[in-house]
């Protein structure tokens, strides 16, 4: 019947394995584009980097003169640790709940298909889409999107498909209301490095590299502390603080068994995983890295190892809007509610989606994956997604397409 055949058309995209560090993209982009020809969609597979297909798919609307809709998603998944999985990650295999268990159930190939189905429902009832409505799928999102979602952005192919608002990923609910993004923290992946005199391990003294690196960790802390501080009293959410997490320590002389224990070693260093929220003095935190967490006077020197800016193009932070001055914003809000669907007051987005290639060109870009009552389970094991929670969010997609597509214009929430 129609709902088997809709998840066994999921389990399909769930078993190509595009995990990476070796994602079968090709293998990805021709199941694509095999969906593709079954919706009669225009479909061109485009390589900005030899080996990684990306596919857009078009379905074209009737009012050419007007910005068209870009739905994302990206095709490859993170690894998996295949041993400590109960049933094999891209096995797609059913539980006796109903439980869909695969890598990617969903980050994010349950989103890439909601829109295909949602569009193949839309079809079969006749629907004409006023608008263009453009599907990305785009490889390496997470490993950075730097030859996927970041080099469409830049294109001149992107600039001919005139987009007017995009898609993209969100993060499942544990409760009933879907979780949706309006924004995303910046991540400033940094680096910093002590150096100071070696010294026999017995002796007592000033300015080692050690202790140098031992200062800084000490006040990353504290700053750390500030801010997970004001989320535990309730006075700001996950997204709207700074994060700083020590990722690695790389310190010691090695030895065949261990480390040399009797040597204070001449250099340390510890990496961090910053991210910033779009409304917050980015210069003030690089100022506070390059004074007090890595000082030239403590014989310190720092970098980063990714830096992106709060900001656009135009130097406003990236922030969609969701109020009455964003019809998209409107139109989703309302789109969920005629489908039945909740949505949780709009958050940021605690880490990077590709998302934000689109918000650095100024356009609004909604972070929203459909998958309510849904522990999140991105990166984890045993990722899974139940099978009327995936077919709930195809309705919710369904709804939410057709008020986008059909939006010809100008109007009022009163109009809706
Ligand atoms: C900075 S590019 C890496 C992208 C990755 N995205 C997610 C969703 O985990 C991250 O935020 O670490
Ligand atoms: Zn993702
Ligand atoms: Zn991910």
């Amino acid at each position: 019947d129609d709902q088997s055949e809709i998840i066994s058309r999921f389990q399909s995209y769930l078993r190509i394995d595009t995990a990476h560090p070796n994602p079968d993209y090709h293998a990805a982009a021709d199941f694509i584009n095999a969906q593709a020809k079954s919706l009669s969609l225009e479909s061109q597979t485009i390589e900005f980097v030899v080996g990684k297909p990306l596919v857009l798919l078009k379905w074209p609307g009737k009012r050419r003169d007007l910005p068209s809709i870009l739905l994302n998603s990206h095709t490859d998944v993170v690894p998996a640790e295949h041993g400590k999985w109960s049933l094999h990650p891209f096995g797609a295999e059913v539980d006796a709940s109903g439980r869909i268990f695969a890598r990617g159930s969903q980050d994010m190939k349950c989103v890439g298909m909601q829109y295909l189905e949602a569009i193949r429902k839309l079809k079969s009832s006749g629907f004409e889409p006023v608008r263009d409505v453009y599907l990305s799928f785009v490889p390496d999102e997470e490993i950075g999107g730097h030859d996927g979602a970041e080099k469409l952005a830049h294109s001149d192919l992107f600039k001919q498909l005139n987009v007017g608002i995009v898609l993209d990923e969100g993060l499942a609910s544990p409760d009933a209301n879907y979780r949706v993004f309006y924004a995303e923290r910046s991540p400033m992946w940094t680096v910093i490095k002590a150096v100071g005199a070696p010294g026999h391990g017995a002796k007592l003294y000033d300015n080692t590299a050690m202790e140098n690196l031992l200062k800084s960790i000490e006040s990353v802390r504290k700053f750390r502390e500030s801010q997970f501080d004001m989320v535990k009293a309730g006075l700001k959410a996950e997204g709207e603080v700074v994060s700083v997490n020590m990722v690695f320590l790389k310190a010691g002389t090695p030895s065949p068994t261990g480390f040399v224990m009797n040597l204070q070693p001449s250099e340390a260093e510890a990496g961090f995983d910053i991210r910033v929220p779009p409304i917050y003095d980015q210069a003030s935190l690089e100022k506070r890295i390059a004074e007090e967490w890595a000082p030239a006077a403590r014989n310190m020197t720092f970098y980063y190892k990714q830096k992106a800016s709060v900001l656009d193009k135009s130097g406003r932070p990236m922030l969609t809007a969701t109020d009455n001055s964003n019809p998209w914003w409107l139109l989703l809000e309302e789109a969920v509610k005629k489908a039945n669907g909740k949505l949780a007051k709009p958050e940021i987005f605690p880490a990077s989606t590709d998302a934000r290639y689109f918000r650095e060109l100024g356009l609004p870009a909604i972070g929203f994956s459909p998958m309510a009552n849904t522990p999140i389970l991105l990166h984890d094991h045993n990722e899974f997604l139940n099978q009327d929670e995936y077919l709930k969010g195809i309705d919710i997609y369904t709804s939410v397409i057709k008020a986008y597509a059909s939006y010809g214009g100008e109007w009022t929430r009163d109009e809706l």
